[in-house]
């Protein structure tokens, strides 16, 4: 199976091109006021039709209520929902149902523990995302290029498709689809000059190093050691 990455956090049509140029799969576009790569609904109208055809979109929202997804599924047309936020099992399960889109529901890891809530999400889902989980101060709840410890997926078979996420970058990428042998990678601050800016030359680095770890040892059907 191919490996499939996503670039998120994406604010102008350089940085959807150079996902595009990449060879990436998936960009999500961030629609949340707190988060330095939130973009408003006319721009990401823009920036969607620029990826449409080329580069799936996911509209990346934080327990956003129907009113808003409404605004985001008509504005931007996503091929997925990411909820980022506190959403519960049923409001996945809602979300899902009204918008009849995929659902990529994000959980925060820090601990084995975290990983029991992890059946729930997967039948509701189409998509579970690990991402690290953010500091109890912090002022949202990803997008902090934040690692967790890759080591507590080992062994981990979800039921369905699942997307590693939290501080990577282009030279952990490799280490961490080594450890997780992860179907999917998303990254979002280890391809930026500073929050909100990527870098294009970083977005190439990213996915040419995450290409090259993924053929080393795919993800399906790989042996366990
Ligand atoms: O990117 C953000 O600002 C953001 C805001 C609110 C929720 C999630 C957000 N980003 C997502 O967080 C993970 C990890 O990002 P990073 O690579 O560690 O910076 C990723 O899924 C982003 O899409």
């Amino acid at each position: 199976m191919t490996l499939v990455i996503k670039i998120c956090g994406l604010k102008t049509s350089e940085a959807v091109e150079a996902a595009a140029a990449a060879g990436a799969d998936m960009v999500g576009l961030v629609v949340f006021p707190p988060s330095p790569r939130h973009v408003d609904l006319a721009h990401g109208r823009s920036l969607a039709a620029l990826a449409t055809g080329r580069l799936q979109v996911v509209a990346l929202t934080v327990d956003a209520d129907d009113a808003l997804l409404d605004d985001i599924v008509a504005a931007l047309d996503p091929d997925w929902l990411q909820l980022h936020g506190k959403e519960t099992p049923e409001r996945v399960a809602a979300v899902k149902a009204r918008f009849g889109r995929p659902v990529m529901k994000a959980l925060g890891i820090a601990a084995a523990a975290d990983l029991a809530r992890v059946p729930a999400y997967a039948a509701v889902a189409d998509r579970i995302l690990f991402d690290a989980r953010p500091p109890k101060d912090a002022t949202r709840p990803g997008g902090l290029g934040r690692a967790f410890d890759w080591d507590l997926l080992d062994d981990l078979d979800p039921g369905l498709g699942y997307m590693l996420s939290g501080g990577l970058d282009p030279a952990n990428v490799a280490e961490a689809l080594r450890i997780t042998r992860a179907p999917a990678v998303d990254v979002s601050s280890g391809v930026e000059r500073a929050p909100g800016d990527k870098d294009p030359q970083k977005i190439a680095e990213f996915v040419r190093a995450a290409r090259a770890a993924a053929a080393a040892a795919p993800a399906v059907a790989r042996p366990r050691a």
